[in-house]
């Protein structure tokens, strides 16, 4: 398993190892050891699974206020999606930049997503299936989200001609300079 850093601080690429033979392939897809040795010390509460039919497709921006803030270790099983994470800490060196990587059944990869970051993907394809492990328990009271197209943040989602399909609360979601957020960098 490899566990890639990337500009963002907490955000990380992983490649896990496939073994394939005449069956076909294994692999596994979380190692608490593998992540403890690289640092990162999460306990995962909860998974979750959703389904999107059509390509274009969008989720997100979404986050978790504290103190139910939520890290995110997301896989795409059937299908592609690009995924997202922005760091929306306050007073972080980043604040407002994001990272995307393309993740897909095919390529295996997952992204690691820590708190205080807000995370969205698009479908590349049609019938989608993506599948995240969390680490603090859905809370309603707590769930935001940012516009998916935040000026601001600027996103260069991989299909831009065409209105994505998005949910009534996507739709509405504030942008980045009105979203309530309480995430204190280095806190
Ligand atoms: C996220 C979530 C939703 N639900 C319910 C609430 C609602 O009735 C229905 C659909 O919820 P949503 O429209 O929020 O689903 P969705 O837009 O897929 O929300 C997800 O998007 C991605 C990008 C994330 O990062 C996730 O954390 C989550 O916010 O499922 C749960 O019961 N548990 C959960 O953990």
């Amino acid at each position: 398993m490899n566990i890639i850093k990337t500009d963002l601080e907490g955000v990380f690429v992983i490649e896990p190892a496939v073994f394939g033979d005449h069956r076909g392939w294994f692999m596994e897809t979380y190692n608490e050891n593998n992540f403890f040795e690289e640092g990162i010390k999460i306990k995962f509460v909860q998974d979750n699974q959703s389904f999107s039919a059509a390509k274009g497709t969008l989720r997100g921006l979404h986050y978790q206020l504290n103190p139910k803030a939520q890290s995110k270790l997301v896989r795409c099983t059937r299908g592609t999606i690009f995924d997202v994470a922005v760091d929306i800490r306050k007073g972080s060196p980043t604040y407002g930049k994001w990272f995307g990587v393309e993740l897909s059944a095919e390529n295996k990869k997952q992204l690691l997503i820590p708190k205080g970051f807000a995370h969205g993907f698009m479908t590349l394809t049609d019938d989608v299936e993506v599948q995240y492990k969390v680490d603090e328990f859905y809370a309603p009271d707590c769930d935001r989200g940012i516009r998916w197209n935040d000026p601001t943040i600027h996103v260069e989602w991989p299909i831009h001609n065409i209105q994505p399909v998005l949910s009534a609360k996507d739709e509405k979601s504030p942008f980045l300079e009105e979203a309530e957020i309480n995430f204190v960098y280095g806190e």
